[in-house]
This record gives C-alpha cells, structure tokens and sequence, in this order.
C-alpha cells in the first residue's frame, strides 16, 4: 500500500529490542553476534544449539559466549530461554527464573522445524514443568506448528491453534504465552483474541513477501523459514497487526543463520538471516503502511511491556536512504559465509 503520508527524512525511536533471535554458538555466533548488537539493544536468544540449552549452568555460559562475541562498543543484553523437552524439570525451571538467567522458556514441537529433534513430543509430558512457569511467573514462548505429515505444511499453524494452542491456554489459565513467528490471519486473530495472556512476535520476512517468493523464477532457498511464508491475504494480515499500534504484537526478527552452502543444496535448511538489514526492513513497512508512529511500539514498547521489563533510554535514528545490503557475511575460519535477507523490494532505510 502507498503512503499518502509525507515520508520524514529521518525516524528517531527508543533502542528496539529483539524478541526471537538465533546467535548459534562458535564461528557462526562470532559471525552474528555484532549484527543483532548493533541494532537492538536486548534480544531473546533462542535455545535451539546443538544440544539444546535446558540447564540453568548452560545458559549462564552461553550468555557469557555471547556477551563476549559482541563488540565491547556496544551495549547488548542477551535474554535467555529455556528449551523444553519430554519431562522438562519443573525446578531447574523454576531455579533459572530466580536467579535472573531464565526469561522464558521455548515449546518446540518434536520435528517442527530447525534443530527442534529433542522437542515436546506431547503436552502431557510438560505440564508439570509449565505449572512450574505459571507460578513464577515465565511466560512460554511457542513454535506454533503441528508436525503430523498429514497436515499440509501451509495449514500447520492454523491447525497447531486449534489443536494445541487452544486447550494449552485452558489447561494453564496463569501462563503468559508468545505466539512466535506469526505468519497467518488465524494467528493474528488468535493472540488478538487472548489479550492479557497472549502476544506475538512478527518477522521482517514474513512482512515483506509471500509465498510466491519462494519459487519466482526458480526455488529461491533464501526465502525458505518455517513456518513456510504464506498466501497474500496473510502477509497483508500481519501487515495489519504489525502496524496497528496494537500492544499484543512485537518485533522478534527470527533472524536464523545457516551458512550458504546448507541452504542451496539438495535439502536446505529453513532460516533467513536477516539480522543486518532487519530494523530497515521494518521501517520499510511501517512507511509503506503510513504507519511510521507506530514503530517505536513495535520495536521498542509493547515487548518490554509484555516481559515485565524497563524499556531502553537510548534512542536510534533511521535515515531514509536507499539501503546498501551485503550480499553474505563471512563466518571466520574455513572460507564459508551467510547470505544476507534481501527483500525482492527496495528498502529505503538505513540504520
Ligand atoms: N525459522 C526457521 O526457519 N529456523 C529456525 C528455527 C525456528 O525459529 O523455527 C532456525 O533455528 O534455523
Ligand atoms: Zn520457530
Ligand atoms: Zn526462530
């Protein structure tokens, strides 16, 4: 959509957070850390490394990893996650949030999607562990998709509502949940149905194309994340809820690293990394939708608001200028590198 709004020829917001990111660990981690650290000021650091962080002692140290691998010019805090699996113990839960190393905790569905193979396999099987949460107060942080082959991989998020979402919520009336990555109108309207439980994290990616981006002029596996991007009606969904001023709704970029190789092959792996043009991608859509006095909400309010947490004082400034995007990134040793999210539109902002 045009803006018939006069576009400002800079934009000045408070430091936005990031509520989804993946940093990986060693070379990739050095190769990533600074791109998210330039731009946010906090980001909740996905727990899906090989194996997954489930124990309090291995979240300090991969904070520590982190905190190490960012430039010591910038002020990043890493927030950490807990991943979930069958029999996930309440009281390591419960510990990690008392001493301050906890945020949240991650409910990856068995096989939903990257390094997700010790996932929950049924919701049974963490219950005590999410009761655990309710009482201290730890929201849950959902890959929203089913993982039952039958389900068509375009309507496992739709289902995944229905299925599990729904009676998640019922069963566990205290717990705050985040609806991550959302890429349907159904997943709008679901969080936008549960005010005061529920809030969603909305991609650049998701924002900027459809899935007729995944297959123009040839599989493009640059496009490729899960959940697989959908249909036009849903991207203009998520358009809405981003730029609404809507306080449920908040920046999680799922910036996903994979180095080029693994994505242009036979199989490729699902992830966009788009955490070096990120914030300029968002600025897009916001003037795009005339909604520029919306985006210090999304980026910077609503999900402090929603974690309980002080938001930043210091502020950053986009400038409109056509952005110069870097093809890959290089990850340090052995000559590989990461291709950079490039939207198939101009992005007119630079950070
Ligand atoms: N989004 C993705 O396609 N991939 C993420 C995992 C995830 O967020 O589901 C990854 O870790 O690569
Ligand atoms: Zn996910
Ligand atoms: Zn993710």
């Amino acid at each position: 959509m045009a803006s018939a709004h006069p576009l400002p020829a800079s934009i000045t917001i408070r430091r936005p957070d990031d509520w989804h990111v993946h940093l990986r660990d060693g070379v990739m981690l050095a190769a990533c850390a600074e791109h998210t650290a330039r731009q946010f000021g906090r980001a909740i650091i996905m727990p899906n490394l090989v194996p997954p962080v489930t124990k309090v002692a291995e979240a300090s140290a991969y904070r520590e990893r982190i905190r190490a691998a960012v430039p010591k010019e910038l002020k990043f805090e890493p927030l950490m996650t807990c991943y979930l699996t069958d029999g996930a113990d309440p009281a390591e839960l419960t510990r990690g949030k008392e001493e301050g190393v906890w945020v949240a905790a991650k409910l990856y569905p068995a096989h939903a999607t990257t390094n997700s193979a010790h996932g929950v396999t049924s919701m049974d099987r963490v219950a005590k562990g999410l009761e655990a949460m309710e009482k201290a107060g730890m929201p849950l942080l959902v890959h929203g998709e089913v993982t039952d082959p039958e389900v068509d991989i375009f309507d496992r998020e739709a289902v995944f509502l229905d299925k599990v979402l729904a009676p998640l919520l019922r069963r566990h009336e205290g717990l705050k949940i985040v609806l991550e990555h959302i890429t349907t109108r159904e997943g709008v309207a679901f969080v936008e149905a549960n005010p005061g439980r529920m809030g969603g994290t909305i991609t650049p990616h998701h924002l900027s194309y459809n899935r007729n981006a995944l297959f123009k002029g040839g599989i493009r596996p640059h496009f490729y994340c899960l959940p697989i991007a959908k249909r036009e009606e849903h991207r203009l969904a998520l358009r809405r809820a981003a730029t609404s001023g809507g306080s449920q709704f908040f920046l999680g970029t799922d910036t996903a690293p994979h180095t080029t190789d693994t994505k242009e092959c036979a199989c490729g792996c699902a992830g966009v990394f788009n955490a070096p043009v990120a914030m300029q991608v968002y600025t897009q859509v916001f003037a795009e939708e005339g909604a520029l006095a919306h985006l210090e909400a999304f980026a910077s309010l609503n999900g402090p608001r929603f974690y309980g947490l002080p938001v930043n004082e210091e502020t950053v400034t986009l400038h409109a200028k056509p952005l110069d995007i870097p093809d890959v990134v290089a990850v340090p040793g052995g000559g590989k590198d990461i291709t950079v999210f490039r939207p198939d539109t101009p992005v007119d902002w630079s950070f």
